[in-house]
């Protein structure tokens, strides 16, 4: 292995060694691509650079064109300048006025202005940077082993039908290899090599350059086995502190898999995994029977207008409760609800109730944005709906949590309790667990992005103006496990929601509750 081969090596050890001591594995990944509004965003950006370009090539036209024009008009011998008086003239003009433009447009370069212009733009808007690009690509290999997308349909730029305006090199390739080694997605790692390897060796005649890259990545096999080996068994080997700050980080399952080896859970873990996949790409996991018993129907409010006007409700589980609303939120509330919560995305983090630590996370991935009551008269408005659908209060609810996912955004299985029962939370001021949970979706997504539970095998698509409802507690308080439930990735398109965490306090004559420890 040369020199470089074995920096290079050195660095992505020290990377996933990093991750793991740190247990963050979204080092080195941005997250530009995470929210569909921060891409639009930044498309926006792009038709700006491109106006300032276009401008400043005019420019340079001109004035290359003013040079050129001197230097075409001198028509060396032919004149007599000195005799006649007409070229004497226009030899004189040639030389003051000509001339002149020609120092003029050699001084008033416009290279200063479009630098300067460019700089401006860069300082009031994010650029997306080298990481950016990582994140856009890992969220392909995300996609790829969700959607059980061919690696010869992702290079042709092929999703559903759907193409691309490129398609992908032998270097992206090599990019979304090391990016999944990164991420631990081992396999996929190795599947992307072999595609870039394949691309590189279609390419004939090879140049130089290329033979020895092919050389390099081929001779890099071994080291990268060897590597995904010693971490393998640097995490098995680790205690338990160090595998509980792994929960809710995103942890490939291959790789939990490898790492609890034999361990409780571990298989459980698996077939949660695989349920939520093929729930993802829409296979029926139950048999019809499963579905009898099930309706649809009209409900009428508890309070207001909608004791009047019902609301259209379709039971998609018994039990546990399992609701959808149709058409809950008109085309103006949702649009609103994304108005006020554009400006305030940000990062998704997670709150890891083992370590306490808040930190970003590839378990779930998109943007951001807490809305209010009394921030605008559209979050009142359902707050009060909520309140009528289901009969409780949203006074001790959190704010309306909006979230904006991008190409490749989801959040892997979790339930939304805290279990409170059975963790010494502070009580105060979460008001009690999350009772219920109510979610909006505020648009229609174009491809992927359902929401899925499961431990139960159903999965409900995200369709605008429609409302996710269930309760994540029993009657006895404690958390309800079957409510485990994941956002699928979003494949074409993006996804907004806005949820809502109804908690416990407030309910006492709303919501029976039971001593029984088994209800
Ligand atoms: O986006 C979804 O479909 C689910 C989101 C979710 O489960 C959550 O925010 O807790
Ligand atoms: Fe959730």
């Amino acid at each position: 292995m040369n020199f470089r081969a074995r920096q290079c090596y050195l660095f992505v050890g020290v990377v996933v060694v990093v991750m793991l001591m740190t247990s963050d594995l979204t080092l080195g990944l941005g997250d530009v691509h995470t929210s569909a509004v921060t891409v639009a965003q930044l498309v926006q950006t792009e038709h700006v650079v491109i106006d300032i370009l276009q401008d400043y090539i005019t420019k340079e036209e001109n004035r290359l064109e003013a040079i050129k024009r001197y230097v075409e008009s001198w028509e060396e011998g032919e004149a007599d300048y000195v005799n006649n008086p007409i070229n004497s003239y226009l030899f004189l003009r040639r030389l003051t006025q000509e001339y002149n433009t020609v120092l003029d447009a050699l001084h008033h370069t416009p290279t200063l202005d479009v630098r300067s212009n460019l700089t401006l733009l860069r300082e009031s808007t994010d650029v997306p940077v080298e990481a950016d690009v990582n994140g856009a690509a890992y969220a392909l290999v995300k996609l790829q082993d969700t959607y059980n997308l061919t690696i010869d349909d992702l290079v042709e730029g092929d999703i559903m039908g759907r193409k691309a305006v490129h398609v992908l090199s032998a270097s992206d390739c090599f990019r979304l290899a090391q990016q999944s080694f990164n991420n631990l997605e081992f396999e996929l790692s190795e599947m992307w090599y072999k595609k870039g390897l394949e691309l590189l060796h279609a390419r004939q005649p090879l140049t130089q350059e290329e033979l020895d890259k092919i050389d390099a990545i081929t001779r890099q096999q071994a080291t990268r086995s060897m590597m995904r080996n010693l971490v393998t068994k640097m995490a098995r080997d680790s205690d338990d502190a160090v595998h509980s700050k792994f929960s809710g980080l995103g942890l490939p399952t291959s790789f939990q898999q490898q790492i609890y080896e034999g361990q409780d859970g571990v298989d459980q873990v698996k077939q949660v995994d695989e349920l939520y996949r093929r729930l993802c790409r829409g296979e029926d996991i139950l048999p019809p029977e499963a579905f009898f018993g099930l309706k649809c129907g009209y409900v009428f409010g508890v309070s207001g207008y909608h004791q009047l006007m019902p609301f259209k409700v379709e039971l998609v589980w018994s039990d546990p409760i399992i609701i959808v609303y149709h058409d809950v939120l008109t085309h103006t509330e949702m649009a609103m609800v994304k108005h006020i919560s554009t400006p305030r995305l940000a990062t998704t983090m997670i709150h890891s109730f083992t370590t306490h630590e808040i930190r970003k996370s590839l378990a779930r991935v998109g943007k951001t944005a807490w809305v209010r009551r009394g921030d605008d008269i559209t979050v009142d408005k359902v707050l009060a709906r909520i309140e009528d659908m289901t009969g409780l209060t949203t006074y001790t609810s959190e704010d309306l949590h909006v979230l904006n996912y991008g190409i490749g955004g989801h959040y892997d299985a979790h339930v939304d309790f805290f279990d409170l029962q059975n963790k010494s939370l502070d009580k105060d001021p979460h008001q009690g667990d999350r009772l219920a949970t109510m979610l909006f979706y505020l648009n229609d997504v174009e491809a992927g992005g359902s929401t899925v539970f499961p431990m139960l095998g159903i999965g409900v698509p995200a369709r605008a103006g429609s409302a996710l409802f269930w309760f994540n507690l029993k009657r006895s308080g404690k958390g309800d496990y079957r409510t485990v439930h994941a956002a699928c990735p979003v494949l074409l398109g993006e996804k907004w929601i806005a949820n809502l965490w109804i908690h416990e306090w407030g309910q006492e004559f709303r919501w029976t509750c039971t001593l029984d420890p088994e209800e």
